[in-house]
């Protein structure tokens, strides 16, 4: 977390320089506020009102050194705050699927914006105020010990003692302020869960339940942050009591002086005023340690994500699919306790056609989650183009294969937004593949054609426009492989009979169509149908063979044949 301090060098200095400049100024001013009172009461008018005038200007001046120091305070919580920001939602994004959902989305959410934004104040502006104590603090100490050596001793070690106190609340408060984080992160977790269920509760009338664990959360978090900010007003009342005693014991100490003529009024109105700069300092200190301390353990949360590994970035750059995808004798479980996959061997050849299919559950989509690396920990080899996949970055992975899953997600945003998924595509190409996909009724029914929006996750359209527009963005990346994940469920069996069939017809692609729709027509088109049995490969071959094995294939295909209602109208 301290790389952050300093990320900016420049910014850091300029800052120090401008509290360098301002305390000097305000120690300046402490002197003529001496000479003024001073003169004044020796009645040298001519004197006075040089003083005067000379303050005058350095007031000016002193309020726009403040002026710009504010300012760049604020530069430096602006630079500071975006590339952490940036840095976190940075190594969110690049997790691996296994690391990303190790985690709610809201525990994210509320690292980025409730946990910075306690860091923004607790941390980066509590640093340039501990600088600013710290320098205000000697340039006053040195003023002081110029006017009067005796008072400057006793404010110094009397303004001392409050900083202790920080010490002694700080694991407590650092605890304290910890599980506010977590309750808030918990209370963000459910509230997301339960507005993204809002059809489920409504439909199974769950209203007064989820009310009432809503509440539950709701309380805990108040009450966690109810802890923190008592403790905290202990803290402070304590520090207040430190300042008080200290400034009551100066003043006494001051007075004597004074009557006993061991100093002038203006040294000591003088000394009263640097003592603020004293004590303001000190006090300060000790809340903005005890604040700083408090964010460690937050800190420590960020810097986790911050500072995490991501292998993903590893392995060599491929930009072109030749060859063939080969899976060896992979076995693979989730948990260490199931197998998902158990010795799957296979290959496909550039430009073929294969369908997946077996019952749910059996491993499928396990299949193709290895082959996008979404996790590593198989026995076994993938390749593609005879190189081990663990050996090619993720990134390449990904330009190569374009995924179709069976949940489809849709950003708050355009048709064409949601589409090119934000990349610049020809509106030849747009067209092309709105064609494909029977994307042009939609087009044409939306208020402001491609560019109407459709809502928080595609609310203003249907499922099966949803998949359609899915299919659509992953033909307009022109990936050599295509993967359909039950890509077509929600489409009616004409609409997807078209679409696959125009994805069948293009010749260099290679097609991986996870399948529970057994069309004839279609299947017949496939070069290789693998047929997955309980985590296991138990035939693979095309339809006519497998059909003619009278096997498990032939059982799955006439289980769905005797429950179509008729046969599908192609024309
Ligand atoms: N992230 C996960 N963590 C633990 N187990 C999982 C995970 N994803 C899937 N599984 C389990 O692995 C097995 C294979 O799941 P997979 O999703 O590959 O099946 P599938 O054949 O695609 O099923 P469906 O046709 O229903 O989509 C199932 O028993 C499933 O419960």
């Amino acid at each position: 977390m301290k790389k952050y301090l300093i990320k900016s060098k420049k910014l850091f200095i300029i800052n120090v320089l401008f509290v360098i400049i301002d305390s000097s100024l305000y120690t300046f001013i402490a002197f003529l506020i001496k000479d003024l009172i001073d003169t004044s009461i020796n009645k040298n008018t001519e004197r006075f009102t040089n003083i005067a005038l000379i303050s005058i200007f350095f007031i000016i001046i002193l309020l726009i050194s403040s002026y710009l120091r504010e300012i760049f305070f604020a530069k430096y919580i602006q630079y500071n705050m975006t590339v952490l920001r940036y840095d976190i939602f940075s190594k969110i994004i690049n997790r691996n699927k296994e690391n990303f959902h190790g985690k709610n989305t809201s525990h994210y959410i509320s690292l980025i914006n409730n946990d910075l934004e306690l860091i923004q104040r607790g941390y980066f502006l509590n640093f340039l105020n501990i600088i600013q104590a710290i320098l205000s603090f000697f340039i006053a100490t040195l003023g002081l010990l110029k006017l009067n050596t005796i008072i400057a001793v006793f404010i110094l070690i009397i303004s001392t003692i409050p900083i202790i106190v920080p010490y002694i609340f700080n694991n407590k408060l650092s605890t304290l302020k910890k599980s506010f984080s977590d309750s808030l992160s918990s209370l963000m977790k459910i509230t997301k869960d339960f507005l993204l269920g809002f059809e489920t509760i409504k439909s199974f009338n769950l209203q007064n339940t989820i009310l009432c664990k809503y509440n539950k959360h709701n309380s805990n978090m108040e009450q966690s942050r109810y802890n923190f900010f008592s403790l905290n007003a202990m803290v402070n009342l304590i520090i207040n009591l430190f300042s008080y005693l200290s400034y009551f014991i100066v003043l006494g100490i001051g007075t004597y002086l004074v009557i006993k003529d061991k100093t002038t009024v203006g040294t000591f109105v003088a000394t009263i005023q640097l003592m603020e700069f004293i004590s303001g300092p000190i006090t300060n200190i000790s809340y903005i340690i005890a604040d700083f301390k408090s964010m460690l353990l937050i800190g420590n949360k960020i810097i986790k994500v911050v500072d995490e590994n991501t292998l993903e970035d590893l392995g060599l750059k491929k930009n072109s699919f030749v060859n063939s995808i080969e899976f060896k004798n992979i076995s693979f479980s989730y948990n260490q306790q199931n197998l998902a996959l158990k010795n799957i061997s296979f290959k496909i050849v550039k430009g073929q056609k294969v369908a997946i299919v077996g019952k749910s559950g059996c491993g499928k989509s396990t299949l193709i989650n290895l082959l996008l690396k979404y996790y590593d920990n198989y026995t076994g080899d993938i390749f593609i183009d005879n190189i081990n996949i663990k050996n090619i970055n993720s990134e390449s992975i990904h330009n190569l294969i374009s995924v179709i899953h069976q949940d489809v997600f849709m950003f708050d945003t355009s048709f064409k937004n949601n589409l090119t998924l934000f990349k610049n595509y020809s509106e030849q190409d747009i067209n092309k593949v709105i064609n494909i996909c029977k994307l042009y009724g939609l087009v044409n029914n939306l208020q402001n054609g491609i560019n109407s929006n459709i809502g928080e996750n595609g609310y203003a359209i249907s499922g099966g426009e949803k998949q359609r527009i899915s299919i659509a963005r992953a033909l307009i990346r022109k990936s050599p492989i295509l993967i359909l994940d039950e890509a077509t469920n929600s489409l009616d069996n004409k609409t997807s009979y078209l679409i696959e069939n125009s994805l069948l017809n293009i010749s260099d692609l290679t097609l991986i169509s996870i399948t529970h729709k057994f069309s004839k027509q279609l299947l017949e088109k496939y070069d290789l149908i693998i047929v997955l049995k309980d985590s296991n490969i138990v035939e693979i071959g095309p339809f006519n063979k497998l059909m003619n094995n009278k096997n498990y294939f032939y059982e799955l295909y006439s289980l769905t044949e005797s429950k179509k209602p008729a046969n599908i109208n192609t024309s």
